[in-house]
C-alpha cells in the first residue's frame, strides 16, 4: 500500500472528523480503530479516567512521554484551561509527524507541543530549555522498559511537586518492567491501579496506574 497504518488514520481523520473540534477528531479515531484497523490510542475507557485525572487536577503544565498518532495529546489538551499547555514527546518521527497533523486538525496547536526526541534527553533540558518549573501531570505511555528509567529521571530534576499526578498506561498489557513495584514501593506517591479493557477489546483487559507525588519537593 505503500502507506503506514498512522498515515492511513490521518487521512480517515482529515476526511471524517470536524476540522477544530477536539471531540470529534477522538470519536472519530476510535470509529476508526474499531472499524478499519486497530491502533495503540488510549482509547475510550483509559481516556475517561485520563479525562477525569485532567477535570479533577486543572494542570497548568503536563508532560506526555510516547505520543504515539497525538490521540492522548488531543484528550488532556482539550481540556486544559487557556495558558495551560501540554509537552508531548514522541522518538518515532513518522509518528510525530503524523501527530503534529492530529494536534492541528484538532485545532489545539496552541496548547500542544509535540517533541521529536528521546525521552531520556528532553527530560534534563525541560527546565532550561522549555521553561518549565513543575509538572502537574505527566502521562507514561511510551516504551515501557522506560517508564522506570524516566519516572527517576522526572524525580531527579525535581519536575514534581506535592499533588503532582504521574497517570501510566499499560501496566498489564505490555507490562513496565520494574515500574509497579518502584512507584508503589516508594513513599513519595499514593497509587491507584484501574482494570480497564485494553484499547478496542473488549475481551482484553489491561491496568492503568494513577500516582499522587506526595514526596518532598
Ligand atoms: O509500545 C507502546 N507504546 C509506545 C510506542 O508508541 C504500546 C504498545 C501496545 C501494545 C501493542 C501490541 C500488543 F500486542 C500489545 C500492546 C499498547 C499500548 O497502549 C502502547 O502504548
Ligand atoms: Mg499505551
Amino acid at each position: 500500500k505503500g502507506t503506514t497504518r498512522e498515515q492511513r488514520a490521518l487521512k480517515y481523520l482529515k476526511e471524517h472528523a470536524r476540522e477544530g473540534d477536539p471531540d470529534s477528531v477522538l470519536e472519530t479515531f476510535d470509529e476508526f480503530c474499531r472499524t478499519q484497523e486497530w491502533a495503540m490510542n488510549a482509547a475510550e475507557e483509559k481516556g475517561d479516567i485520563l479525562d477525569e485525572i485532567v477535570r479533577e487536577l486543572r494542570p497548568t503544565t503536563c508532560l506526555e512521554l510516547g505520543t504515539y498518532c497525538g490521540y492522548s495529546a488531543v484528550r488532556i489538551a482539550r481540556q486544559l484551561s487557556p495558558s495551560a499547555r501540554l509537552i508531548t514527546v514522541e522518538v518515532n518521527p513518522d509518528y510525530a509527524a503524523v501527530a503534529r497533523e492530529v494536534v492541528k486538525l484538532a485545532g489545539l496547536q496552541d496548547k500542544i507541543e509535540v517533541i521529536n526526541v528521546d525521552s531520556g534527553d528532553v527530560i534534563r533540558e525541560l527546565k532550561d530549555k522549555y521553561d518549565v518549573t513543575k509538572l502537574d501531570l505527566v502521562f507514561l505511555d511510551h516504551w515501557k522498559y522506560l517508564y522506570i528509567r524516566d519516572i527517576k529521571l522526572i524525580e531527579e530534576e525535581k519536575l514534581l511537586k506535592k499533588g503532582s499526578v504521574v497517570f501510566a498506561d499499560n501496566v498489564i498489557i505490555p507490562g513496565a518492567p520494574g515500574y509497579l513495584e518502584y512507584i508503589r514501593g516508594s513513599k513519595n506517591y499514593n497509587s491507584t491501579f484501574y482494570s480497564v479493557h485494553f484499547e478496542y477489546m473488549d475481551d482484553m483487559k489491561d491496568g492503568v496506574e494513577k500516582s499522587v507525588y506526595i514526596g518532598d519537593e
